[in-house]
């Protein structure tokens, strides 16, 4: 599952920065649900392939009536819900008597936690570190949260254990003799921004000959040749999500049918979803219930209706999303916040609007109204309005998830997609840039749920948006898809971060050997 990492600290540590670094800003949404007591932002990263969850805490500076009271709030419930704690203190304000109180309830918790001291840049971090060792929480990170530096370090250790590709990475590293130090921040930049994309290594020019030459002769397979169908091998994860009451459990049981009787008491934590499997017509099913869990305990009686971090696990780990929307509320800030966390993720997606029983013509027109305005921007999703109380329009929702997940896994074959590539540039050249012609050479698939296509070329990277979204509309409409994202990524011909992943320094070498050897007990 898609690890969580906290970000708790005194404020005006520079948590907000290292937020904004790690998720890119754009991907920062700030999550306003009721029985959380203060805005939470909650942010989708990925750093060398892994995705991770990153939650920014605000800030604990124990001058709040008793750091207890407080943290009990939010902070102590993101600790608990986070697989990594980055307790972040000032090197230049030093030791404050907070850091100390925020040490004892991360002690309590148990939890993985990094002290990271920030703000290290023009100092000494020999010197900048010192003053917190005697925090006792094991090994400090130095780290300029503002420019980047250190950061690499920091996520390679925090990650290390949830990664299989960081653990590789490690073991090769640890097998080489010597590294070399690496150009820091370019590096960062690259690996914040890659994803899980298929690597494969370029055509050369006369592999790309061969491959137009088969367009032109017309040899455009539809599919390529695999030994693994994901569109029968493998149950579809379905997560059902939405705020607090819209529906959610009952959609739940209609599913499974009236004889079907599911216990939400489930022990577990807060952020445990319930996995039900389903089958029907042939094809298996897995149903992701996010639904609150009714369970009494001191912390967090107030927030333990609803846990962000629950449905964003959900929408993680499922290949179909069903935002659930409650006709008679309206479309919420909320509703939107849940839609930016599932266009965030690239899954599957059907907008499904519940509770659609006893309305009347009028409210019901108006409701369509709301949503052709507030989510007219979610193009390929389809919007479908049920009542799970009655059953209506229930049975047609799982037709819908099927095309979802098949038009997102389907498997496009080099040829065909270069083909469509070179149509849409048929049909509306690419622009000048810098008084040169933008050149996409091939396309090929790089990965699925949702569809990635990689285009090849020169300059490809310097497109504008306006031209990559009309490309995306051009593979959409090509490709017939429905239901889900497409996402098209960018490769200059010559990728100037090729090769340089393994090369780290000697210290760092030195640290991956003792991880690897902690990992492997
Ligand atoms: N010199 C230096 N300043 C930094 C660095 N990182 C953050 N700052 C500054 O520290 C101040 C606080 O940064 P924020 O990221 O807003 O801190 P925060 O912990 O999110 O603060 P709260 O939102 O109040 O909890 C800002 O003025 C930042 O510009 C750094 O690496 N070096
Ligand atoms: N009229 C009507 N009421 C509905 C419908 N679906 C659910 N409800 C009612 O809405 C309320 C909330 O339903 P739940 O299924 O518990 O909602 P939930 O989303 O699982 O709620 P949480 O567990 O709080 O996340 C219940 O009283 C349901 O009977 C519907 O289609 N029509």
């Amino acid at each position: 599952m898609i690890p969580v990492v906290a970000l708790v600290g005194r404020p005006n540590v520079g948590k907000s920065t290292l937020f904004n670094r790690l998720t890119k800003t754009r991907d920062a949404l700030v999550a306003d649900f009721p029985g959380l007591t203060r805005d939470r932002k909650y942010g989708h990263a990925h750093y060398a392939e892994q995705s991770f969850i990153v939650i920014d805490t605000g800030g604990i500076d124990g001058t709040e009536t008793g750091v207890e009271t407080h943290m009990a709030d939010q902070s102590l419930l993101a600790i608990e819900e986070a697989d990594v704690v980055l307790f972040m203190v000032d090197a230049r304000s030093g030791l404050m008597p907070a850091d100390h109180l925020i040490t004892q309830h991360l002690r309590e918790r148990k939890k993985p936690t990094f002290v990271v001291v920030n703000k290290t840049d023009g100092l000494d971090p020999d010197v900048a570190m010192s003053d917190f060792y005697s925090l006792g929480l094991g090994d400090i990170y130095p780290i300029a949260a503002a420019h980047g530096r250190g950061v690499i370090r920091l996520l390679e250790d925090a990650l290390l254990p949830f990664s299989e590709k960081l653990q590789i990475d490690a073991e090769v590293a640890a097998r080489s003799e010597d590294g070399e130090s690496i150009d820091e921040n370019d590096t960062l930049d690259a690996l914040l921004t890659s994803s899980d994309a298929d690597t494969t290594s370029e055509l050369t020019e006369e592999e790309i000959e061969a491959l137009n030459a088969k367009i032109a002769a017309g040899e455009i397979e539809e599919e390529e040749e695999t030994t693994f169908n994901p569109q029968t091998d493998l149950p579809i994860k379905i997560a059902i999500i939405g705020r607090p009451n819209v529906g959610k459990s009952t959609l739940t049981n209609r599913l499974l049918g009236e004889d079907r009787v599911i216990v939400f008491d489930m022990p577990g934590t807060t952020r445990d979803s319930i996995y039900i499997p389903l089958q029907k017509d042939d094809r298996d099913y897995v149903l992701i219930d996010t639904a609150g869990v009714r369970k009494r305990g001191k912390i967090h009686e107030a927030v333990e209706k609803f846990s962000v971090i629950k449905t964003l696990q959900a929408i993680e780990d499922a290949n179909v999303v069903l935002l659930v929307i409650d006709a008679r509320e309206g479309i919420s800030d909320q509703d939107l916040s849940l839609l930016g966390f599932v266009l965030n993720s690239g899954r599957s997606l059907v907008i499904v609007v519940n509770k659609w029983d006893g309305m009347t013509q009028e409210d019901r027109e108006h409701v369509k109204d709301m949503l052709e305005l507030r989510l007219g921007f979610v193009d390929f999703a389809r919007i479908h309005f049920i009542s799970a109380l009655h059953g209506s329009g229930v049975g047609k929702l799982l037709g819908f998830v099927n095309e979802a997940y098949d038009c997102s896994t389907q498997r496009v074959s080099t040829a065909k997609l270069t083909r469509i590539m070179q149509m849409a540039t048929e049909d509306h050249q690419p622009p000048l840039i810098r008084g040169r012609r933008v050149k996409m050479k091939y396309a090929h698939a790089g990965g699925y749920n949702p569809p990635i296509v990689v285009i090849h070329g020169n300059q490809v990277n310097s497109l504008p948006d306006s031209y990559k979204r009309y490309l995306m509309n051009y593979f959409r409409k090509s490709l017939k898809v429905m239901g889900s994202p497409i996402r098209i990524q960018f490769k200059e011909s010559e990728n100037p971060y090729a090769g340089r992943r393994n090369q780290l320094t000697a210290s760092q070498i030195r640290k991956r050997k003792r991880l690897m050897s902690h990992i492997k007990k």
